[in-house]
């Protein structure tokens, strides 16, 4: 199953703090970009590698590098911008592919509102980032426009998954292999992810209801 639920004690703790309702924007933020970080680290361990010879200290020493066109970062805005800077402080010199999905919070149903990809996507390998996989909608459009535009090697990094999510994108895309800090419970009827973080976007961007 391309699901991998990255257990790891840093990975735990950071998002067992995030889970605290009264934490901050600063803390919150930070955490979402730290553990996207470490999804990334764990994401690209199989990345293939070409040698390379270069001039050491002491003369030519062989080495290792990252080989072909490497990789584009897609954010799914808005919430993805709070996962953007922890993969591209680990591949910085990744392409960003900018798509907004908006989920209708009656219908739960995504709709796509905006696309900016990189070129050469069909080289690529996509890393989607979105702290949040609750019905999968989104999730499922984005991988949708990224194959519609050539792109074959596509992995998603989420803080949270939802069971109900999980199985969206593996009905759909049983190739994409989904990177997560934790596979959450449920949804609840309004479509939120038990127990989860609540709303994601809200969180990084500082808009809760109660902060206006
Ligand atoms: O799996 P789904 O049921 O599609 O739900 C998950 C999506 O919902 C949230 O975004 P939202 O549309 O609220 O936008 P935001 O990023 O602007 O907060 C979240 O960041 C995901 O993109
Ligand atoms: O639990 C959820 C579900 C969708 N979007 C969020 O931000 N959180
Ligand atoms: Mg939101």
């Amino acid at each position: 199953m391309p699901v991998h639920e990255i257990r790891h004690p840093l990975i735990r703790h950071k998002l067992g703090l995030m889970r605290k309702a009264e934490l901050s924007t600063k803390n919150f933020r930070e955490m979402s970009q730290e553990i996207a970080s470490l999804l990334t680290y764990e994401a690209s361990k199989d990345l293939p590698l070409e040698h390379d010879t270069i001039e050491g200290w002491c003369g030519p020493v062989d080495v290792e590098k990252i080989a072909g066109k490497k990789v584009t970062v897609v954010p799914i805005l808005r919430a993805g911008i709070g996962m953007l800077e922890g993969v591209l402080n680990l591949i910085p010199g990744a392409k960003v592919s900018a798509v907004g999905i908006a989920r209708n919070e009656e219908t739960l149903e995504a709709q796509p509102y905006l696309e900016r990809l990189v070129g050469q996507l069909e080289q690529r390998l996509a890393l989607i980032v979105d702290p949040m996989l609750a019905t999968g909608g989104s999730m499922v459009a984005t991988i949708d426009l990224l194959k519609k535009a050539g792109c074959r090697n596509v992995r998603a990094l989420v803080l949270v998954a939802a069971p109900e999510g999980i199985a969206a994108v593996e009905e759909h895309h049983p190739d994409v292999h989904i990177y997560t800090a934790s596979i959450d419970s449920h949804l609840d009827a309004n479509g939120y992810i038990v127990p989860g973080l609540g709303d994601a976007g809200d969180r990084i961007f500082g808009t809760r209801q109660k902060d206006t």
